[in-house]
């Protein structure tokens, strides 16, 4: 099995949270997390920040990340694993602004717009929400049916 590991960014201020609308790509026509894949040579939480000023403007420390989940993606006929390591923060500088990648906005906790974002999200959000952490297995066919998945709560990484 072959392994792409990439980050996803939740940034939350009070009740809200900031996804962006993917433009291009991967995941196109979805709001999503800020995220992508680590380059080599590359921590992951270094990578979770530079993606994350790169497709939206926001500025992290990596020092400022907290890890909260862990997802391993597999799609049917296809050997490659994606493997997803989730951060939150509150703690940022700068305004998000668009860029040739994503559109970002700030949604209320209570609105999360789950029916034009990946399927999986509306399973693992409540958990990333009420604060906790989680570590989770999700068998796609093709991008929109989920075929088998475990998710469990974690207390730490
Ligand atoms: N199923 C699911 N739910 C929620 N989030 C995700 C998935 N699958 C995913 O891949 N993701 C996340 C993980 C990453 O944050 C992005 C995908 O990153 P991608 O745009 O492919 O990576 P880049 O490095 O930006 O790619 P290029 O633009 O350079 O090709 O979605």
């Amino acid at each position: 099995m072959n392994r792409k590991v990439l980050t996803l960014v939740l940034i939350r201020k009070l009740n809200e949270v900031l996804l962006g609308y993917k433009k291009r790509g991967f995941g196109v026509n979805k709001w999503n997390g800020f995220g992508g894949k680590v380059e080599a040579k590359e921590g992951i939480y270094e990578a979770a920040a530079r993606e994350l000023r790169e497709e939206c403007g926001l500025v992290v420390l990596p020092v400022n990340l907290e890890k909260i989940g862990l997802i391993n993606f597999e799609f049917v006929g296809d050997p490659l694993i994606l493997e997803v390591h989730v951060f939150t923060s509150t703690k940022y500088e700068g305004h998000p602004f668009e860029t040739e990648e994503m559109l970002p906005k700030w949604f209320h906790v209570t609105d999360i717009p789950f029916d034009d974002m990946w399927v999986d999200d509306k399973l693992w959000f409540p958990l990333f929400l009420s604060g906790k952490k989680f570590k989770g297995y999700f068998l796609f066919q093709g991008h929109d049916v989920i075929l088998k998945h475990n998710l469990e709560n974690i207390t730490c990484f």
